[in-house]
Order: structure tokens, then C-alpha cells, then sequence
């Protein structure tokens, strides 16, 4: 290698193994960064980690529809302007209110890191040119001491290479930490989780929490130091360069700069195009495997496997047409970016031929003009190095501006959800009352008009009607879910101890934890402040257990292998367990459990003895009337009748009350 190429690639001693005829400028000079590449990977590799809601079955038949969203969240992906300065600023604060402290000294410590980390790599890149004139003059005094000062300065630039990696990673952490509980805050909460995950106006909650959050945190981690300190460094470098080669030198660098820059603007939005269609395809991949671990006894027994291996075999072919597809586009990217990359190196010849040819070194020895050949490779590829650095943050901006975006959409669908959220009135009178009620499906679909109704504490309902008539849908708007099309509903207000009203849905929910925790769900009031938790005791447990026929389950808990140290009924037990261990029907009888221990004045109940024989159902009713707890049933069996006072049946024409 001639003293030419060797100098234009001085960068650090730190970096040598690197240094080579065809290296990118990037990875010789990229120690201060840890980044590898602009060829466009961080907008190829953002996969959801989490299962996503089941939007979008993988079928031909969605092809449209997928194309529409496609359109949408292209546009939504370059939601700039005022809107997005709106969003990150939300963001901002956000972060300032949740995690001002840490989050500001982490910043701090970073940008000082860095400052100092720029300084030692300044030393580092003037190395070589110090070897080349101590060798040129074979002058072996002065190379031992050089010597021992790259030594120190490697060992320096690598530990804040080091340190800068860690402060980015604590940064990000905190950031992430601060805006997921913000979210959590927001989201799962009374007004929001129900109206937000169930009525899709925006897709992947889940993704978005999980994911998107965690990419935003992570890409203004390593964004913001670099976007700070950026404009000094590039000021410093051309006024370096500008002293050693001439106006030329900063000039070929700058124009070097913009052509790269926009022709690699250029190719970037197709690839961020299928990294979107991507991860919708992954996310419809991973659910359907999740679904089928899900009913894999109710696949088995219909012998389905046939069918579901062809579903998962089309499925992964979509993941993998947008993959290929993904791959071709980056291609034309990472043929763009590395032609720049390479030509970096030769700028810098040019930016130092231009003074040579002219005349301006014709006093310097060999020695001399090969250290300033290599000094000035190392101000002008630095300064091309930075160029490139600001090349990437302008396209990991485009990633926070898209993630951003993703985040502050779930923010913006609470908010709404927060403004719209219909909360039935209480009154103090021990009744439900509804006045000229009218309940719609979201997509505005009538199902039940002009209905009074008054169900006074004693006086249990059962609620009656063919399937899809809309009796679920009357008891999302009893509970406040969906707010009545027309007229209004009325609730007695909330006791100290117990709600006034407690719904029970037709899909009983099993919890991880203790068999105390299952039945105390969801430990406190549901009326009541966040802090009033309550739980059921010893005693109140084993008269569940024997209200609803669930004795022997404590031999199952109390045989688990797990946690033998603790109380029986104190033992928790992932989901997972609990899933194996109770049957459907033993479900349901723990979630009527929880009726009995917050003994409503009224509990509302979805057909949530489904899954019970009719011996079972028959004792369970009976336990809740003699608690005094007055019922607004919806169940199909002639047998329930007789635990009911009035009958309320829908059906498409209207509605009749009846007395039993
Ligand atoms: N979240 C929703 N969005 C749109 N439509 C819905 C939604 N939930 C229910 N519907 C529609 O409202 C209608 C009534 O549903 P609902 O669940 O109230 O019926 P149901 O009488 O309880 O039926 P079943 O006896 O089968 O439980 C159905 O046609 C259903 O498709």
C-alpha cells in the first residue's frame, strides 16, 4: 500500500484492522457512532415483536383493503409539518413531565460524553499523520513516545465509545419507560381500553405500546447527541479543511454531500413502503400461529390441521412476497448509498490534489507531504464522515417522525374516546332505570328503539331473544360501553365496599395469580378510588368455594409443585395453569365466585352459565338470589325463567315486557 491510499484511510488507530483499499469511509471513521451503515437497514428491520389484534386475515380477499391502508399509512409516515411539530412537542412533554430528572441528566452526561469522545478522535484521526513524518524522518526517538500515545489514545477513544453506547442505551430506556407509562396511564383505563382495542379505528394498539415506542425511545436516543453537536463539528471540520486544501476542498465535500443526499432521499420511501406492509404481514403471521396454539384442541377435534397448514402456508407467503420485495428496494438504496460511501474517499484525494497540483506544497520534503496528505484525508473524510452522519439522522428522523406518528395516533384515538366516553347517570334509588333508550352497533346499525325500562332491586330481569337481536349490546350500554343511540340510563350509586352494579360477560376472564387474587378480581371497587383494593379472606373463600361447587379445586392448587412455601390459597399461578386446571364451566363458576364476594345490589349477567349443566346453573342462580342480589340475565334456557320477575324479549320487530 503506497503512503497515498495508507493516508486516506488515517481515521483511528482504533479502527485499523478496518482500514483497506475498499473500505467504507463510514466504517473507518464510524468508531464515534457504532453505526454501520446509511444503506437505509433501520427502516428495513423494524418487525413487531408483539401478536397483533386480528385485523387483517390474510386472504386475496383483503388485498384492497390492504392496499387502502397501505396509502394511509404511506401518508401518515410523512405526517410532517405543523402536525408533527404538534405531536413531538406532546412528546416532549410527556417525557419532561414523567421523567424530567433522569432523562435530562442522561441527556447530559451523553452530550458531555460526547463532546469528550470528539476530542479524543480528533487526536486519534492526527495520529497516523504524526507516524508518517517521525517514519519519513526516520526519527526513532520520537516514535516510541508516539507509540505510547496512541496506545492511550485507543484505549481513551474506547472507552468513550463504550460509555457513549451505554449512556444512548440508558437514555432510550428512560425515555421508553416514561412515555409506555404515560400510555398505560392513558389507555388502559376506564374510558379508553374498551372503546380503543375493540372498535379498531386504529390498528395494532398492542404494536404500537410495545413496539413503536420502543423505536421511537431508541432512535432519539442515538439521534439526539449526534443532532446536537452536528453543526459544531461541521463547522470546526470545514474551517479545517478550508485552512488546509483551499475553498475547493469544503466545496467538493458540500456538493459531494447534497448529491448524496438526495439521491438517496430519493430511494428511501419505497423501502419504507414494504417495511410498513411488512410488519402488518408479520403481525397476521405471528397471530395466526398464536391463534391455532389457542384452539389447537378445538382444530384437532374438527381434524383441521389440513386446513390451518394451508392458511399458515399462505400467510407466511405473503410475509415472505413483502420480504423479497423489501430486499429488491433496498438494493436500489444500498446501491446509492455505498457508491457515495466509496466515493468519500476518493473527494478526498481530489479536495488534496487540487493544492498539491497547484503548486501550494513544492517547499515540503517527502516526509512532510506525506503527513499532510494524511492529516488532510482525515479532516476532509471527517468531514465527509459527519456529512454522512447528518444523512442518517435525516432518515432516522423520518423513522422518529413515523413512529411518532404511530404513538401520538393511539394518544389522539384516547383522547377522543376520553371526550366521547358515556358514563350512565347514578341516582340514589336502589334501581336500573333506562328512558327512551335506543341502542346502535358503532356502525350505526339500530337494534333496539324507544325502550323504558325499570328494574327495581327484587325484581331480577331476564333478558331474552335470538341471536344477534342485540341483548349483549343492550348490556354494553347498561354498563356504559357504548353510549345509547338515544335517551338515557340510570344506576344506583356505588357503596363503600361494593358496587352497585357488577357485570359479569359471557367469556369468563382467568387472571395470573393466586386463587384470592381470581376471586378478589378486579381487587377493588370498581366504583370506587384506585386505591381502595380489597380481597377476599380465608373464610370468605371457602364460602365461595362451597356456593359454587368449587371445593376440590384447593387439592389441585394445593398438589401444584409450584410455590409450596406459600398459603394455598396465596400460591400464584401463570394464566397458563389456570387455564389447564379449571374447565370452561369451572371458569364461569369462578367468575361467579367474584359476584359473591362484591355481593352487587344488581349483577349483570351475559349468559355466563353457558358452559354450566343445568344442575349447576340451577344451584348457582339460587346462591345469587338468596344473596339478595338482584339479576339482569341474558340466557337462553327455559330454566332461568323461574329465578326472574320480569322478561324482557327482543326481537327484530321490538321488544316486549312481560311479568313471569
Ligand atoms: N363491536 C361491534 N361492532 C359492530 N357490530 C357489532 C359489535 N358488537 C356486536 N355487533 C353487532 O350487533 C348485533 C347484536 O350483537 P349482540 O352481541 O348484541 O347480539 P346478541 O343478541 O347478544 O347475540 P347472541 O345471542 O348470539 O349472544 C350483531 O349483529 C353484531 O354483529
Amino acid at each position: 500500500m503506497s503512503s497515498a491510499q495508507a493516508s486516506a484511510y488515517p481515521a483511528y488507530p482504533i479502527e485499523m484492522q478496518m482500514l483497506s483499499p475498499l473500505a467504507d469511509t463510514r466504517l473507518s471513521i464510524g468508531a464515534s457512532t457504532g453505526t454501520a451503515s446509511v444503506v437505509g437497514a433501520s427502516v428495513g428491520v423494524d418487525l413487531p415483536d408483539t401478536p397483533s389484534v386480528p385485523l387483517l386475515p390474510i386472504s386475496p380477499a383483503t388485498s384492497h383493503f390492504d392496499e387502502k391502508l397501505d396509502s394511509l399509512e404511506h401518508k401518515q409516515q410523512y405526517a410532517v409539518g405543523w402536525i408533527l411539530v404538534h405531536r413531538l412537542r406532546r412528546t416532549a412533554s410527556v417525557l419532561h413531565a414523567f421523567s424530567r430528572r433522569r432523562i435530562g441528566l442522561w441527556c447530559l452526561l451523553l452530550l458531555a460524553a460526547k463532546i469528550a469522545a470528539e476530542f479524543v478522535f480528533y487526536f486519534a484521526g492526527k495520529l497516523p499523520s504524526e507516524f508518517y513524518q517521525v517514519l519519513g524522518d526516520r526519527d526513532r526517538a520520537a516514535f516510541f513516545p508516539l507509540l505510547l500515545r496512541c496506545f492511550f489514545v485507543v484505549v481513551v477513544a474506547g472507552a468513550f465509545k463504550a460509555a457513549l453506547d451505554l449512556g444512548a442505551g440508558m437514555l432510550g430506556v428512560e425515555m421508553r419507560q416514561a412515555l409506555t407509562l404515560y400510555t398505560h396511564n392513558r389507555y388502559i383505563a376506564e374510558t379508553a381500553l374498551h372503546s380503543v382495542a375493540t372498535q379498531g379505528v386504529i390498528d395494532n394498539p398492542d404494536q404500537r405500546i410495545a413496539q413503536d415506542i420502543e423505536h421511537l425511545s431508541s432512535s432519539l436516543a442515538t439521534v439526539l447527541p449526534e443532532l446536537l453537536i452536528a453543526p459544531f463539528l461541521v463547522a470546526y471540520y470545514t474551517v479545517k479543511c478550508w485552512t488546509m486544501s483551499g475553498f475547493l476542498g469544503p466545496f467538493f465535500i458540500y456538493l459531494y454531500f447534497i448529491v448524496g443526499a438526495l439521491a438517496s432521499r430519493c430511494a428511501m420511501p419505497p423501502v419504507i413502503r414494504q417495511v410498513y406492509r411488512l410488519e402488518r404481514a408479520e403481525g397476521n403471521f405471528r397471530f395466526l400461529s398464536l391463534r391455532m396454539v389457542e384452539f389447537a384442541e378445538s382444530i384437532a377435534f374438527f381434524s383441521g390441521e389440513g386446513h390451518e397448514n394451508s392458511v399458515a402456508d399462505a400467510s407466511l407467503g405473503a410475509v415472505v412476497d413483502v420480504q423479497r420485495l423489501l430486499l429488491w428496494k433496498q438494493f436500489w438504496l444500498a446501491l446509492i448509498t455505498q457508491v457515495f460511501s466509496y466515493l468519500g474517499s476518493t473527494v478526498s484525494y481530489v479536495v488534496i490534489a487540487v493544492p498539491i497540483f497547484m503548486g501550494r506544497y513544492e517547499d515540503k520534503t517527502g516526509s512532510d507531504l506525506s503527513s499532510i496528505i494524511s492529516l488532510n484525508a482525515f479532516v476532509s473524510l471527517y468531514l465527509i464522515y459527519r456529512f454522512s452522519v447528518i444523512i442518517e439522522q435525516a432518515k432516522k428522523l423520518s423513522d422518529i417522525a413515523g413512529f411518532t406518528t404511530r404513538m401520538a395516533q393511539l394518544w389522539e384515538e384516547i383522547d377522543r374516546a376520553d371526550e366521547i366516553h358515556y358514563k350512565p347517570m347514578r341516582h340514589s334509588e336502589l334501581s336500573v332505570v333506562a328512558s327512551d333508550l335506543g341502542v346502535c352497533t358503532p356502525e350505526g346499525v339500530q337494534l333496539i328503539s324507544n325502550l323504558d325500562l325499570q328494574i327495581s332491586k327484587g325484581d331480577s330481569l331476564i333478558i331474552t331473544g335470538p341471536n344477534g337481536v342485540g341483548k349483549t349490546s343492550l348490556l354494553r350500554v347498561l354498563a356504559g360501553l357504548w353510549r345509547p343511540s338515544r335517551g338515557s340510563v340510570c344506576i344506583p350509586l356505588d357503596r363503600a365496599q361494593s358496587p352497585a352494579v357488577f357485570f359479569l360477560p359471557q367469556a369468563p376472564y382467568i387472571i395470573s395469580g393466586s386463587l384470592r387474587d381470581q376471586l378478589s378480581y378486579p381487587g377493588r371497587n370498581p366504583g370506587a378510588d384506585q386505591n381502595n383494593t380489597r380481597l377476599c379472606s380465608d373464610a370468605e373463600i371457602n364460602r365461595i368455594l362451597d356456593q359454587v361447587r368449587l371445593e376440590h379445586i384447593v387439592n389441585t392448587l394445593d398438589t401444584a409443585a409450584e410455590n409450596r412455601h406459600l398459603a394455598v390459597f396465596d400460591r400464584p399461578f401463570p394464566v397458563q395453569f389456570w387455564l389447564k386446571a379449571l374447565s370452561p364451566g369451572e371458569q364461569q363458576k369462578i367468575s361467579i365466585g367474584r359476584v359473591l364476594f362484591w355481593n352487587p345490589i344488581f349483577a349483570i349477567l351475559d349468559e355466563c352459565t353457558s358452559s354450566l349443566d343445568t344442575a349447576s346453573e340451577c344451584i348457582i342462580y339460587q346462591v345469587l338470589i338468596d344473596a339478595g342480589i338482584t339479576l339482569v340475565s341474558v340466557g337462553h334456557r327455559e330454566e332461568l325463567r323461574k329465578y326472574h320477575r320480569k322478561q324482557l324479549h327482543l326481537s327484530v320487530d321490538g321488544h316486549t315486557l312481560s311479568e313471569i
